[in-house]
């Protein structure tokens, strides 16, 4: 474990532009291995989660390549059509590639063996493994439904209509990519709309998807077996990423910073949002479409933040950026309070507890309630950072603390950095050019 210490620094200044999006970038990879031909990708995230995805899609048949420009090829095997994986699939930390290709699986005829780190064998996966059983597929997960778990797959699947228990996009992605290969309609009903970036990309692979809102709930169907055309990606940046630097910029004295190229897809964008409700300074310059997702650019200046209560319903634009809002309600004037998030707590960490863990050592007022954080701000001073930070292998976590730590007094100590490259390889590089 490589322990570092985020100190203070000058205004964050200058362009700035974050790797690809995450989901996007395991959903490409994913249908372009689908397909039968070449899909390209450009902006691919080179991030350890997104690559753990990648290798799992060879050991199923697939051939990815990266070009010396960049660009990233994936040779599809066609649906349907998916090979017997040799060794287990290691999925690393990652949650979206383990639920996701166990739902490719499910309806394949193959059996495959998904393994992790310390972090993803704690995590659950009984919310794919109900419905994907509902299908036809079987599994022997460890104790409490985790990893390391056996996928046997069943060919042809059941259909299925399915009624989302949890906000999931990826428990409502493993049924949908389940239904790519079973032959009738798979339907899920989303109670609460969560990020759509399986829907807007599977059309894009040439696959109906059919969206229907009865009594304010989607009803989202694609009907299998499906054929996928190959398609050329542009990955847009990241906003989960994006939100670390709009916090930075925010809570750092003198900040003006521009970030190129952000995705803004109205179920990702919650943490601008609630930023701006905060009083923080955003401008989004030059909105445009990139790869069928609304992209602009965004122009962060500090600003003095206020705290506020927000809205539960907001939660699933901005699930895995309420680490770093938390960063940002500790310098906020006055209290915020956040509730309804008790899927913080079966992430890649128990994100409320060790969020409110971190602050507290760095010298925040956090209280922790069951389903939230209520944390008093320190109306704009620094605060006064010192211990070391626990980040159970949780990138989110070790970036977040990292930003609170250029709005410290004496700097915040990261027990670990390696997580950070699951999601974001080249965060630290990219603070030292902003702060430069
Ligand atoms: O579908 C996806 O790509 C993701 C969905 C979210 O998880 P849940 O669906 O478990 O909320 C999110 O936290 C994760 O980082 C990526
Ligand atoms: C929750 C996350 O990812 P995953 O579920 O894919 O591990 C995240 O990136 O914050």
């Amino acid at each position: 474990m490589t322990a570092h210490r985020f100190t203070p620094r000058g205004p964050l200044t200058g362009r700035i532009r974050v790797p690809g999006d995450k989901s996007i970038s395991h959903r490409s990879l994913m249908f372009g291995a689908l397909a039968v031909g070449t899909t390209t990708i450009r902006g691919l995230l080179e991030g350890e989660d997104v690559l753990a995805t990648g290798r799992a899609l060879e050991q199923m048949g697939a051939k990815v390549r990266k070009a010396d420009d960049g660009t990233y090829s994936v040779d599809g095997v066609g649906v349907g059509t998916l090979l017997q994986p040799e060794g287990a699939l290691d999925m690393g930390n990652s949650g979206t590639s383990t639920r996701l290709l166990m739902g490719l699986v499910a309806s394949h005829g193959i059996t495959a063996a998904f393994t992790g780190d310390a972090s993803l064998s704690k995590r659950p996966m009984g919310r794919v493994i109900d419905p994907l059983s509902d299908m036809g597929a079987s599994f022997t997960p460890s104790p409490g439904g985790t990893l390391p778990l056996i996928t046997e797959g069943m060919q042809p699947a059941v259909p299925m209509t399915y009624r989302l228990p949890v906000a999931s996009a990826q428990v409502k992605s493993a049924v949908l990519l389940a239904g790519l290969n079973t032959p009738g309609t798979t339907t899920v009903i989303e109670p609460v709309p969560t990020r759509d970036h399986t829907e807007r990309m599977l059309r894009a692979f040439g696959v109906e998807v059919t969206v229907e809102e009865i009594d304010g709930e989607k009803h989202i169907s694609v009907t299998g077996p499906v054929d996928m055309s190959p398609c050329d990606i542009e990955v847009p940046g990241d906003p989960s990423s994006a939100a670390f630097f709009a916090v930075a910029a925010s809570i750092v004295p003198g900040s003006d910073l521009l970030i190129e190229n952000v995705g803004l897809n109205p179920t990702r964008d919650g943490i601008f949002r609630v930023l701006k409700q905060m009083g923080a300074d955003i401008d989004y310059l030059d909105p445009r479409e990139v790869g069928g997702e609304p992209v602009a650019d965004l122009q962060v200046r500090h600003a003095p933040l206020t705290g506020i209560e927000v809205d539960p319903d907001i939660a699933p634009s901005m699930i895995d950026e309420f680490p770093v809002l938390f960063v940002a309600a500790a310098m906020a004037k006055g209290a915020t309070i956040t509730s309804g998030l008790e899927e913080l707590r079966v992430k890649e960490s128990d994100r409320l507890s060790a969020m409110a863990a971190a602050l507290k050592i760095s010298g925040a007022k956090v209280q922790e309630r069951e389903d939230g954080l209520l944390i008093t701000g320190s109306s704009g001073e620094p605060l006064p950072g010192g211990g070391t930070v626990t980040t159970h292998l949780d990138h989110r976590i070790a970036m977040s603390m990292a930003v609170a730590g250029l709005a410290s007094e004496t700097g915040v100590e990261i027990d670990s950095t390696e997580p950070i490259a699951t999601s974001f390889p080249n965060f630290t590089a990219l603070i030292d050019e902003a702060s430069a």
